[in-house]
């Protein structure tokens, strides 16, 4: 785990010809929850894509450089071609653990058990993720990502398709992990979320921002 959370230097970022983040100097503390907040197409989801790994920076750095973070992305469509079920998608967050020839662990069976009736789809564990509504989806998806045995946690608009209920729990279940010492990160635009959150980190279009 860091006690020092992440550094983010310097850190540039273009798709082609359009320059999306530009020399972005920010810090992600360890034992809180940190909101990523902008406007539409301002970068949010690729700046956690970057911190994440999932994209490399045209310049920059993330120190240091973080090891399997948990990171829920707001395109999860491939999950329905699989016939995956939602005890199946949650046991799946387990698995950076052990090797995949091994048989699961009791420890992690339990994990991803308690994740799922944290998450109060216990009764729909046998179901199809491609049966649920989108907010049951969604639900699958937060358990699948929290229940990751990481120190950073990246979630992009995770209270998408959520009810206020389960919106609150959201938060009840990030502050867990920010008390339990962890960096948590959430790009968002729902107020209470924002709200929530210790540290606001706020993005402006380059364009803007000159
Ligand atoms: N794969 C891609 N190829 C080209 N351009 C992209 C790609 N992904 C995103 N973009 C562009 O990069 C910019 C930032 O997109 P990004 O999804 O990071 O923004 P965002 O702040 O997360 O937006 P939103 O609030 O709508 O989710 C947008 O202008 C978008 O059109």
């Amino acid at each position: 785990m860091t006690a020092t959370g992440y550094t983010v230097r310097g850190l540039s970022f273009s798709y082609g010809a359009t320059t999306v983040l530009e020399n972005l100097t920010t810090t992600l503390q360890p034992g809180a929850v940190t909101a990523l907040v902008g406007a539409n197409g301002t970068g949010k989801s690729t700046l956690l894509e970057l911190i994440a790994g999932v994209r490399t920076p045209d310049a920059g750095e993330i120190t240091p450089r973080p090891r399997r973070p948990a990171l829920l992305t707001q395109r999860s469509e491939h999950i329905d071609g699989l016939p995956l079920t939602v005890r199946d998608c949650v046991r799946i967050g387990t698995f950076g653990q052990v090797p995949c020839w091994r048989p699961m662990a009791r420890r992690e069976r339990r994990a991803a058990e308690e994740m799922i009736e944290r998450v109060g789809m216990t009764p729909l564990r046998e179901s199809r993720m491609r049966d649920l509504s989108g907010g049951q989806r969604q639900r699958v998806l937060i358990a699948q990502t929290l229940v990751q045995p990481a120190d950073l946690y990246l979630l992009d608009e995770p209270s998408t398709a959520l009810d206020a209920g389960t919106r609150e729990l959201l938060c009840t279940l990030l502050r867990e992990h920010a008390d339990a010492g962890k960096t948590v990160v959430v790009a968002s635009h729902d107020r209470d979320e924002i709200r929530f959150a210790d540290t606001v980190i706020e993005l402006a279009s380059p364009s803007m921002s000159r």
